[in-house]
């Protein structure tokens, strides 16, 4: 079967790693289902993307269906350094989203595939208004946990108080979740919080939280089992994660990553079992000078080996290029590598690796989880701090290191060394591993063919095919009444067949 002959599913995705990464592999996993995935994301990212991964023009085959890109321009030049105030640039992804995704879906309708469905992640809440005005079908992936998802959805509600500038410093019982200290909560709902833009981008997609009919979740049932099932009584919730790992297609290689990964498996090789501390703040979390300086040598103190990813930051982003102690690098000698990019799912899945020193990114949680390794919680800000909290807490697969960056405390060399040699050896090293591997087993359960999160995307994919139907049936429908012979048109697309019924007089879908 050609490409021409599948479903289509159109997704735009907010550029930033850790929402490429969840809805690309949603992407995969669609298509490895059967559908055609076309992938959109503003082109500056695009072009990263094509530089650093397996990106080219042409459709990648993915399982039973195919995936491809489509990038589209945000209207500013090349080296416009707005792109990284979120404050302006959410607003200028909008403006120039509501008019592009549209002529994207009319070109792609006219060159044989017709978007039948489109699907967003939560920062650019306007996907669904666009599928919206053009009476197409929408869903959103959820890129964060459940238990995040509860908390924003009571605070868009009022329904439970959350700090205030009045009182900061309360605890918050959400249903069916533990009791969060004020600190616990997504701190992007502090009233202090330094991303008022991101709280607006979020609860915009509160706001149009009718609109998709199905919101997928980067989680699984057996992982968030209470708060799942509460929220599925008020939303439209589907559980798919992890998302990660596609039993269809493993060895899928088209790739989301911004920078291209080091090498760092070889060096992995070389290590004894579980000796090595893997440490990394994911893609946008930047910590100050004096903090790096303290991890570096807590790291030296602890004796472990590391692999430490220190990401060069934006070059508009204001950050100063962190650097490392003096003679850092030759008092590691071969016990330490640093790297600026690592293949991260690679890494969490070497034998060598004994646990993982995380900003707790909701992509990295849900990554450690399922390849079963413990964790040290370095959380700074948003979901992290929450996510923090269960992985220590509920999930119990991790230490402790920092509570975020409301508290602006530097967690020095000493605690640092303490919660290394806390995760890597001794009884609750051991207790932490013992629940790692639980969740990894669970984590396994949920994604292998009719797994809760494998019946859940055939679910949706099922749904997505008799939804098009409907789309064509509604488009066929609106170009006869003007006179068109769009039914034959239809057809050669290849999609389905159109006829008009010789008995009521009937547009009807005959295949
Ligand atoms: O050196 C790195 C650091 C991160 N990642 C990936 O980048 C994503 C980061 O997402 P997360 O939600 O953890 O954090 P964010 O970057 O959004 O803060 C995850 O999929 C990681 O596997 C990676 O591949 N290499
Ligand atoms: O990608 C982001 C946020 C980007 C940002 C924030 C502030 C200023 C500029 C850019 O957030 C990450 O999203 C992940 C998925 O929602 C989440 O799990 C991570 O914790 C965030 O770091």
């Amino acid at each position: 079967m050609g490409s021409e002959a599948l479903v289509h599913v159109l997704l735009v995705s907010f550029p930033g790693q850790g929402h490429v990464n969840p809805l690309l592999r949603l992407g995969k996993r669609l298509a490895s289902k059967g559908l055609l995935v076309t992938f959109t994301t503003p082109e500056s990212i695009g072009k990263a993307m094509r530089k650093a991964s397996n990106i080219g023009e042409e459709l990648s085959p993915v399982g039973d269906g195919f995936i491809r890109f489509e990038f589209f321009e945000d209207g500013w030049d090349e080296d416009e350094v707005r792109r990284q105030d979120l404050d302006q640039y959410l607003p200028q992804l909008e403006k120039v989203g509501k008019v592009l995704i549209p002529e994207m879906i009319r070109r792609n309708g006219e060159q044989g595939r017709p978007v039948s469905c489109l699907i967003n992640n939560p920062f650019i809440p306007w996907v669904s208004d666009v599928a919206e005005s053009l009476g197409l079908p929408s869903a959103m992936l959820w890129v964060q946990s459940c238990a995040c998802f509860t908390a924003y959805y009571h605070y868009y509600h009022g329904l439970v108080p959350f700090p205030s500038e009045t009182a900061m410093e309360i605890d918050i019982q959400l249903p069916r979740m533990p009791l969060l200290k004020h600190d616990e909560v997504p701190s992007f709902l502090y009233p202090t919080t330094p991303y008022p833009f991101l709280r607006r981008a979020i609860m915009g997609q509160y706001k149009n939280l009718d609109k998709p009919f199905c919101i997928l979740m980067d989680t699984f049932q057996e992982l968030e089992h209470e708060i799942i099932e509460y929220m599925s009584k008020i939303s439209p919730i589907k559980t798919v994660g992890p998302l990660f790992k596609n039993p269809k297609a493993p060895n899928a290689t088209v790739k989301g990553d911004f920078m291209k990964a080091d090498d760092c498996v070889g060096w992995l090789d070389s290590k004894p079992a579980s000796s090595v501390v893997y440490v990394s703040f994911g893609s946008v979390v930047y910590l100050k000078q004096d903090q790096w300086d303290e991890i570096a040598y807590g790291l030296l103190n602890s004796g472990v080996n590391f692999l430490w990813v220190m990401k060069p930051p934006h070059k508009d982003s204001g950050y100063e290029l962190l650097t490392l102690p003096e003679g850092f690098l030759d008092k590691a000698g071969d016990k330490g590598k640093v790297v600026q990019w690592s293949p991260q799912e690679q890494v969490l899945a070497h034998p060598s690796v004994a646990c993982f020193v995380t900003h707790c990114g909701w992509n990295s949680t849900m990554e450690a989880l399922t390849s079963g390794m413990p964790v040290v919680a370095f959380p700074q800000w948003g979901d992290q701090v929450t996510d923090a909290k269960y992985l220590v807490d509920v999930f119990k697969v991790g230490v402790r290191m920092c509570r975020g960056e409301a508290e602006n405390k530097l967690i020095t060399r000493d605690v640092v060394e303490q919660c290394l040699l806390e995760a890597t050896s001794g009884p609750k090293a051991e207790e932490m591993k013992r629940n790692a591997m639980k969740w990894r087993a669970a984590a396994e359960a949920s994604f292998a063919e009719g797994g809760s999160s494998d019946q859940n995307i055939q679910a949706f994919v099922d749904e997505v095919k008799r939804r098009s139907l409907e789309v064509l049936a509604a488009s066929v429908k609106s170009a006869a009444k003007g006179g068109a012979d769009l039914a034959g048109k239809v057809a050669a697309n290849g999609v389905a067949e159109l006829k008009e019924s010789k008995v009521n007089g009937e547009l009807q879908v005959v295949s």
